[in-house]
């Protein structure tokens, strides 16, 4: 057999600790102080979209500060529109998604202004159909998955050029059935994640050899159960994320071993902090913490998490509450 990067599971798989990530998660948000929280400014918009999404996931919504979020929000758009990490930061793609998804969430789109953040949107889009991720100009196709999922969640794909952005994510698709960040980019599930979420909203699935890329995607899975993002690299929790929400997508869920990878999962939770870190045994954060839920969330319903929109991100009842319907291969 070829080497395998992998690990060994440890011998007891703890069950789904959810009163435990509840406490993590609301904790991490209220002692500002704390180290970790610090060093992680320049990303507080998707922080909390991703602390806040794993706390709705598991019923906790109500226990977060609305308020307090909400004045957050407003103090973080610009002028241009754009909304920005924290104060006094510069606006992103990134960031004006996580915003609205919060937004989106707290079913409280009123308290920024909506036509500002369209027009930030549009501005981003380049000649090709690729988008910026801000004003200096930096290309690469997760912005174009930023762009599309803030403007339908707006109700606004009429402000950009559909086709156009659609042309550019083909020009990322690889001989492999994968995508990369830009033309000629190797594939990973990160970015296959966002062309595949990206051509879900606007439509396009067909235009995807789908047992091309789903038998991309299920090679992820190794020996421990777990999956990786490229060959060669070892498991890590979130990359179940990018690769089961793929697969759901595609509707070829089904050709990955459930039992083991939800083994995985489970060793990857901390049993006394709560949260999930990559790998058994290493540091917790919001981010896997998210997306250890949102995985276990697509392969069990047994768990007690609301069900998780493959395309979005977010609570499915977010996405049926704004009328959306991502399409999906059957
Ligand atoms: C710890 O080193 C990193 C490296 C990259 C990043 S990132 O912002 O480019 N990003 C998101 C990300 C976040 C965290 C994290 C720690 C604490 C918090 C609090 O909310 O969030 C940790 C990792 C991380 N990465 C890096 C990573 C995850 N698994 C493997 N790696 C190398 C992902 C990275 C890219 C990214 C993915 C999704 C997304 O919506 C935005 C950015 C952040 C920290
Ligand atoms: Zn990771």
């Amino acid at each position: 057999a070829i080497l395998q990067h992998d690990i060994e599971l440890p011998s007891n798989i703890p069950e789904l600790l959810m009163e435990k990530h509840a406490n993590y998660l609301i904790l991490y948000g209220t002692n500002k102080d704390e180290y970790n929280y610090s060093q992680t400014e320049h990303m507080r918009m998707s922080g909390m979209y991703w602390g806040l999404t794993a706390l709705d996931l598991m019923g906790k919504l109500e226990q977060t500060n609305k308020e307090e979020v909400l004045e957050f929000i407003g103090q973080c758009q610009n002028d241009s529109g754009g909304i920005s990490a924290s104060m006094q930061h510069d606006p992103h793609l990134l960031y004006t998604l996580s915003a609205v998804q919060i937004l989106s969430m707290y079913d409280a789109l009123d308290v920024i202004n909506v036509d500002k953040i369209v027009n930030y949107v549009k501005e981003r889009q380049q000649a090709d159909g690729s988008f910026a991720g801000d004003q200096w100009g930096e290309v690469d196709v997760r912005f174009s998955f930023c762009a599309v999922a803030t403007l339908s969640l707006l109700n606004r794909l009429d402000a950009i050029d559909i086709e156009k952005a659609v042309q550019f994510v083909l020009k990322c698709m690889n001989f492999d059935g994968g995508f990369g960040s830009k033309p000629g980019s190797e594939s990973h599930a990160g970015l296959i994640y966002c062309c595949v979420g990206l051509l879900s909203i606007t439509g396009h699935l067909h235009l995807i050899d789908a047992d091309r890329l789903g038998w991309w995607l299920c090679e992820r899975q190794l020996p421990s159960g777990g999956l990786n993002g490229r060959p060669e690299k070892l498991p890590d929790v979130c990359y179940s994320w990018w690769v089961l929400s793929a697969l759901t997508i595609l509707g070829r869920l089904h050709w990955i071993d459930k039992k083991a990878l939800i083994d995985y999962i489970l060793t990857c939770q901390d049993v006394e902090s709560g949260g999930f870190s990559d790998r058994p045994g290493d540091m917790v954060d919001p981010f896997h913490t998210l997306f250890g839920l949102t995985a276990l969330s697509l392969l069990d319903k047994n768990f007690s998490l609301k069900s998780i929109n493959p395309t979005y991100c977010m609570p499915e009842y977010v996405i049926d509450r704004l009328g959306l319907k991502p399409s999906r291969l059957d």
